[in-house]
């Protein structure tokens, strides 16, 4: 063959890869288009076709006003701290105790409600149901705080509830005493209106939820089991309402946590023979261990954005951005490489696309002139939906690639199964209707946990758990979990009131409306 035979070749095939490539981005484009375009923005329910119900209404007069803030507030004052796994504050527990009898005497004198402790500082309340035949659903909230101190810089104390220019501040007031205080305040007024309900509901109040919830929550779980109660579904603490915070969406958005991440607690280990410090080995203990911990640090583990249920949470959002984004987020399948590296660059939303790794604590050393023996570290990992504990192990025992460091799992568990969102989920779909009846504004997806709940160690009483309060959180808010300055409006708690005040109405709906034939919008 001649050269430029051989080049004319060489064209043609170069020719044929190139259109070919084209046709194939042409063909990619036209098929996320089509996605973008045939996107079901209410997934299938149709408001006007609930069945009706007399739903009373809540309307906030002023002497109401005072006296639900006096509530909210004093149960903030009360520090009901857990400090560590073995250490709470029993006596501020004993005294939320009498404080919730005092400020909710209808519920606790109710002939519709049964109360009982459980774990000595635990509440369970059941509210009886005109109808036993329609199975009853459960909120949960929980009592315990983390620790607080003034000295971090905080604006008011942290167990103060002062109020400054309408917000409340104070540990409790977003974790988790707004969800406690709203319940029970709604169930309060509930009664004194009137109210009896249709569908029977649990109440459980865990008092140990921030130490894992070994007391509360498992023992609460325990006495349902023993009673052989099934859950319609759960609802408990976990995302809220976004604004703002979402990069490039327009408008607020309502996050129901359909699952929440996994988690393990990880001990690495060094340990190599004592010695004097005046002939050093090359390596310490200590400087292998942090090492290993560098390691772990450099090497994030892999994006995994688009492989669990947090796609859902944009295809849902997706008609919400505006029109690059919009395309962007309506096809995932192509664009979640893409997304990832936008999501990754702030902790809040890097929480979204892997499992994250948190190195937490560091020890080792006994005295200056003593080469150390033993050098440890703890590593809390929260597990991304797409993953297990041990995918998430090995990967770790990868990436330390050290045998001299000691890998070991100290307890951990798998992300929670993923509950329904679809017409016939009951749960998710009362929660929207509830958020969309106070909240026109606002658009419902389904989302993931990043935090874990007491609601997990409920996964044998019901297989819908949902996680999600409707705290507004505009940018800079997410930070105030468990950080300084954690604080409620004022308004906003109110709006958490009459919220629960309808969602425990909207229960007692027998059934969901038939779902829409989905009809595509065009
Ligand atoms: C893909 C997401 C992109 C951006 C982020 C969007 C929304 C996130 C908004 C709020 C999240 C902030 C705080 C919630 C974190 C954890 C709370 C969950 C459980 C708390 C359990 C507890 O500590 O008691
Ligand atoms: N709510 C806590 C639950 C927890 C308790 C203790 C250890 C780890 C986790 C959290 O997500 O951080
Ligand atoms: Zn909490
Ligand atoms: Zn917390």
């Amino acid at each position: 063959m001649t050269e430029s035979g051989s080049k004319l070749r060489i064209f043609k095939i170069l020719k044929i890869i190139i259109s070919s490539l084209l046709i194939t981005v042409l063909l990619l484009f036209t098929i996320a288009a089509i996605r973008t375009l045939s996107l079901d923005v209410n997934a299938g329910l149709q408001l006007a076709h609930w069945e009706k119900t007399n739903n009373k209404s809540l309307v906030i007069d002023h002497h109401q006003r005072e006296e639900l803030l006096a509530n909210f507030k004093e149960a903030i004052r009360i520090p009901t701290v857990s400090f560590s796994n073995t250490e709470s504050n029993t006596t501020a527990l004993l005294e939320f105790d009498r404080f919730l009898r005092k400020a909710f005497p209808t519920v606790f004198s109710s002939s519709l409600v049964h109360h009982e402790l459980v774990g000595n500082y635990s509440h369970l309340f059941w509210v009886k149901g005109s109808q036993p035949e329609l199975v009853p659903y459960m909120l949960l909230a929980h009592i315990d705080v983390v620790p607080a101190s003034e000295s971090d810089g905080w604006e008011a104390p942290p167990f103060s509830a002062k109020e400054i220019d309408g917000f409340i501040y104070g540990r409790g007031t977003i974790d988790d005493k707004n969800s406690l205080m709203g319940i029970l305040q709604a169930l309060e007024y509930l009664l004194l209106k009137g109210y009896a309900p249709r569908r029977g509901f649990y109440i459980g109040l865990g008092h140990d939820e921030e130490i894992n919830g070994l007391n509360g929550a498992m023992n609460i779980v325990r006495v349902l089991k023993q009673r052989g109660v099934q859950l319609l579904f759960v609802m408990d603490e976990g995302l809220t309402i976004s604004d703002g915070i979402i990069p490039g969406l327009e408008g607020p958005a309502a996050l129901i946590g359909l699952s929440e991440k996994g988690q393990a607690a990880v001990k690495l280990s060094v340990s190599v023979a004592p010695g004097h410090a005046s002939m050093p080995p090359r390596e310490t203990s200590i400087g292998i261990l942090a090492t290993a911990v560098k390691r772990l640090e450099d090497n994030p583990m892999p994006r995994l954005f688009g492989y669990g249920p947090e796609g859902d949470t944009f295809e849902h959002l997706a008609h919400k951005f505006s029109f690059p984004l919009k395309f962007i987020m309506s096809n995932l399948w192509l664009f979640s490489p893409l997304l990832s590296r936008i999501l990754e660059r702030k902790p809040v939303s890097n929480a979204f696309v892997r499992t994250t790794t948190a190195v937490t604590f560091f020890n080792a050393g006994v005295k200056i002139n003593v080469i150390p023996s033993l050098a440890e570290a703890y590593v809390n990992l929260r597990i991304h939906s797409a993953q297990s504990v041990e995918e998430v192990l090995d990967i770790i025992k990868d990436t330390v690639g050290d045998q001299r460091v000691k890998v070991e799992l100290v307890d951990g568990f798998d992300p929670l199964p993923i509950s329904g969102a679809d017409e016939k989920a009951f749960g998710f779909q009362i929660i929207k209707k509830t958020v969309l009846d106070l909240f026109p504004t606002v658009t419902v997806a389904p989302g993931i946990c990043i935090g874990n709940t007491d609601s997990r160690h409920f996964v044998d009483l019901t297989k819908n758990i949902y996680r999600f309060s409707p705290a507004w959180f505009k940018p800079g808010d997410p930070e105030r979990f468990h950080g300084i300055n954690e604080r409620i409006s004022t308004k906003n708690y109110e709006e958490m009131i009459v919220f629960y005040f309808n969602l425990i109405q909207n229960c007692d709906i027998r059934k969901l409306p038939e779902p829409h034939s989905s009809v595509h919008e065009l």
